[in-house]
């Protein structure tokens, strides 16, 4: 082990992601596992462990304390946990400020293509008169929409906005509720959960006789890894909050 291996703890190890990022971090050459834990283990584990970063795939209900835990303790975080709402972000926020070494990367989706396809879709969005989502995911999701969904809304709500684009077009007086989606920042955003599915999403834009679609389909969790991966790698350079992989990379839009 050299001074710049990244020592790494794993919160949720035992999840569907966490397992996964657990297998990535041991293959890496430059990292070292050294803490794969679960809901019954203390964070403070984390910190004794020697960790000097965390990656946290675990609840919405658990990833505030324990990045906050890490901030405070001086360890980076690569989190791919949903739930990190205005206010919760602007709390993280605050505790930096506190400790402006540590560097946080919260990104609602590691897969390289998902990020493109959001990207792509927030620049588009200002071109077309309607814009929706619909995200496809398998049936042990626990939040709805998915963080995914709820990013990509907010960066096409922005650009659109932006750009003086008005509401979507939408004649609807009577509707069995949820029929329409949830409303995240004017964009409606719809939601299926079926089994043999693992993460899809589509964004929908249309105008006068034209449609553009941006699909992107994660198959297998192994398509989370090379961005947990660069993530890790880049963190500690990156003091402070980032929101979203797309930070890390040269997009160039
Ligand atoms: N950013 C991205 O690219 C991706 C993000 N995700 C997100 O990652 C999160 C995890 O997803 P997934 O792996 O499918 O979910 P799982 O339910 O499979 O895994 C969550 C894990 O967290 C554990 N856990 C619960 N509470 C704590 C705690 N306090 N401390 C440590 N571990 C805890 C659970 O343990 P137990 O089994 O005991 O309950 C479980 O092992 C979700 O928010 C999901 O949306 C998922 C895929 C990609
Ligand atoms: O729970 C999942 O599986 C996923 N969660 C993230 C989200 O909510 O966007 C990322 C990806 O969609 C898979």
């Amino acid at each position: 082990m050299s001074a710049h291996t990244i020592r790494v703890a794993v919160l949720g190890a035992g999840g569907r992601m966490g397992s996964e990022a657990v297998k990535a971090v041991e293959s890496a050459e430059d990292m070292e596992l050294v803490a794969a834990l679960g809901r019954s283990d203390s964070f403070q584990q984390a910190i004794d462990s020697g960790a000097t970063h965390v990656v946290d795939l675990t609840v919405p209900d658990a990833t505030v304390d324990n990045v906050h835990g890490a901030v405070a303790n001086g360890l980076h975080s690569v989190v791919g946990t949903t739930g990190w709402d205005a206010s919760r972000l602007e709390a993280l926020r605050g505790l930096l400020e506190e400790h402006p070494e540590a560097g946080v990367l919260i990104a609602p989706n590691f897969a390289l293509g998902s990020v493109l396809a959001s990207a792509f879709a927030a620049k588009a969005a200002q071109y077309f008169e309607s814009a929706e989502i619909v995200e496809l995911h398998h049936p042990n999701k626990v939040d709805a929409p998915s963080g995914t969904a709820v990013r990509t809304a907010e960066l096409m709500a922005g650009a659109r906005q932006a750009a003086g684009v008005g509401p979507s077009p939408d004649a609807t007086q009577q509707e069995v509720e949820g029929a329409r989606g949830a409303d995240i920042d004017g964009i409606r955003v719809h939601s299926v959960r079926l089994r043999g599915l693992v993460a899809h999403q589509e964004v929908l834009l249309g105008s006068a006789g034209e449609q553009l679609t941006f699909r992107h389909d994660s198959f297998d969790r192994a398509s989370f890894m090379p961005g947990v991966l660069l993530g890790l790698r880049t963190v500690a350079q990156r003091p402070g909050l980032t929101h979203g992989l797309d930070g890390y990379l040269d997009l160039g839009l």
